[in-house]
């Protein structure tokens, strides 16, 4: 692929003047999956639906963010699975290494060369909304104002409402010279097809860590800085520190609890990183992975009363928000900051669109857990898989929330080392992994699970549905896992708690 800023993310078609009206139902700004979730159910109760994206149509899970990271991951998942079972690694050269340019290709093939027109436009179009290029702003109730690329402009009205899911935009810390030497971003670094020999990241949450298992892989010398004592620092210490052993014994450089103070990018095109400590690092791309803020600024919400200081915008269950009277203006996805991640705005979507069709027919949502028009899963099951090796795959309730909230009295923590026959089965050389349930002490209800292990990714979901469903660990012992599954790590947990 040729490099990030010659793609082009502005196609033609899709212009105002294709519009057949001014007027719609409902108007979604931005893309990503809430709109494109909720679209075909409230076209299927009789409602129009108009999609405005200023950018590539889908957002940035298929372009920026979760496919192309997790297709740049699987070439070296692969591998180590195959390496791993006797009868299989024989039949490899010695040492063999993951393949970055067929690896950039695979990805190149996933994003469609980042081409919306082949997969994302038709699946909008197949879901019943009609579609226009251009910047969404909204101008007063209802009324959203769309400035497309060439200069037009036109203003567009909602009888129901407005759904905003402008997603997020990376956070560049003020660091003397960082911005000045253009960094990759995660854009830069998803979309890229070249390897850099010595490459630093700065930020050890999901990004940067993802991005540290991807490119040593790949062959770069990895540098990983933390400003916190331990990677991963939303989850708990233990999940970093194994995600950390296995990083490191990859020859990734990890620097914990540490702060760059000044950034120099060189004549020669390497950057100098200068530390707190007094020690320096060179390298030959730097990576920012520090997190991400709603992208808010200039959509028109401060005339409407909400803060554009980089902070979500406050929503109540059903994601409507709170600033905003009468019911016509929703928050979706990374916006409201309630669960930041694709998965997220999927459900968004769903609990959106069933809240608009709810509000046309004069129905008064009340906020009630658990109903179709609450997204309740927000505050307490919101699930997680990090790609990393071993992964770590997390729901709900975890030690550091418990302690933030200080309702250390109110839990019990039930911890395990993790092994099962089916992961030795899938791995000679199988390390053991790392579990741990968060107890409700009340009433011995599920309220979190953390797993870290190979396979873990596809054990969460029965977590998820335990948190979800208010499972207490007597119940869960009558859900007998299959043998020889991954899932029988439940057994485990189970035994730690006597049952
Ligand atoms: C490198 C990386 C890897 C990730 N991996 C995962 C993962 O594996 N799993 C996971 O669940 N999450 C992952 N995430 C997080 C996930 O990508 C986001 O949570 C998700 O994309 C947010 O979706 P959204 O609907 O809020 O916004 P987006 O999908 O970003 O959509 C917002 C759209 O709105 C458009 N837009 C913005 N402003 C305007 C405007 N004024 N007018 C019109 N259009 C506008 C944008 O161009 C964009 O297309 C990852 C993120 C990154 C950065
Ligand atoms: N697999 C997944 O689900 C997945 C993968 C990637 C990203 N995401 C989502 O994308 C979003 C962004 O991820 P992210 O990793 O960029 O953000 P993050 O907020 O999770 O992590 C950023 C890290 O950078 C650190 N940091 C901040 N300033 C720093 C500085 N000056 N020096 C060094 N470290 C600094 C923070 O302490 C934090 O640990 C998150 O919402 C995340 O959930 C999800």
């Amino acid at each position: 692929m040729p490099p990030y800023n010659t793609i082009n993310v502005h196609p033609p078609h899709h212009s105002l003047s294709d519009l057949t009206t001014d007027t719609f139902d409902v108007i979604v700004i931005g893309s990503g999956w809430a709109g494109r979730t909720l679209t075909p159910r409230v076209v299927k109760a009789g409602m129009s639906v108009v999609i405005i994206e200023s950018e590539l149509v889908g957002g940035d899970c298929p372009f920026w963010a979760c496919v192309p990271s997790k297709v740049l991951l699987e070439s070296r998942t692969a591998l180590d699975a195959s390496l791993a079972v006797g009868g299989a690694r024989e039949n490899f050269k010695q040492d063999p290494k993951v393949d970055a340019k067929a690896t950039f290709a695979r990805r190149d093939a996933f994003t469609a060369n980042w081409d919306d027109g082949k997969v994302l436009v038709p699946m909008v179009q197949a879901a019943g909304a009609q579609l226009v290029r251009g910047t969404g702003k909204l101008v007063g109730e209802k009324r959203v104002e769309v400035s497309s690329i060439d200069g037009d402009s036109k203003v567009l009205v909602a009888r129901q409402a407005v759904v905003l899911g402008t997603g997020s935009e990376p956070i560049i810390p003020d660091i003397p010279g960082l911005a000045e030497a253009k960094p990759w971003t995660p854009r830069q670094a998803t979309s890229s097809s070249t390897v850099p020999e010595r490459l630093v990241i700065l930020g050890a949450g999901a990004v940067g860590c993802e991005m540290a298992t991807a490119y040593s892989s790949f062959g770069s010398k990895t540098t990983l800085i933390s400003s916190t004592a331990e990677i991963l620092p939303r989850l708990d210490d233990e999940a970093g520190r194994l995600v950390r052993q296995s990083l490191e014994a990859e020859g990734v450089d990890i620097l914990l609890s540490s702060q760059v103070t000044g950034v120099v990018r060189r004549a020669n095109s390497s950057v100098k990183l200068s530390l707190a400590s007094g020690k320096s690092l060179e390298a030959d791309e730097l990576l920012v992975a520090t997190g991400r803020r709603p992208r808010i600024v200039g959509i028109g919400l401060k005339e409407l009363g909400i803060q554009e200081d980089g902070a979500p915008i406050p929503v109540d269950e059903s994601l409507c928000a709170k600033a905003v009277k009468g019911g016509w203006l929703y928050a979706t996805g990374d916006m409201n900051g309630r669960n930041t991640t694709t998965h997220g705005s999927k459900y968004h979507g769903r609990i959106v669109g069933n809240a608009i069709i709810a509000r046309a027919h004069g129905l008064k949502l009340d906020g009630v857990p658990f109903d179709k028009y609450s997204a309740t899963a927000d505050q307490n099951a919101v699930p997680q898989v990090v790609f990393t090796t071993p992964t770590v795959a997390s729901v709900g309730q975890t030690r550091k929330a418990v302690l933030k909230a200080g309702s250390l009295d109110r839990v019990r923590f039930m911890t395990a080392t993790l092994n099962s026959i089916a992961s030795r089965i899938k791995n000679d050389r199988a390390q053991d992994g790392w579990g741990q349930l968060v107890i409700d002490l009340g009433t011995n209800r599920i309220l979190g699970a953390t797993f870290v292990g190979d396979d873990v990714s596809e054990v969460l979901h029965s977590a998820t549905v335990a948190v979800v469903g208010g499972m207490t660990l007597e119940r869960m012992a009558h859900a007998v896992p299959s043998f020889p599954t991954v899932s029988e790590i439940w057994l485990t947990l189970l035994d730690a708690a006597d049952l």
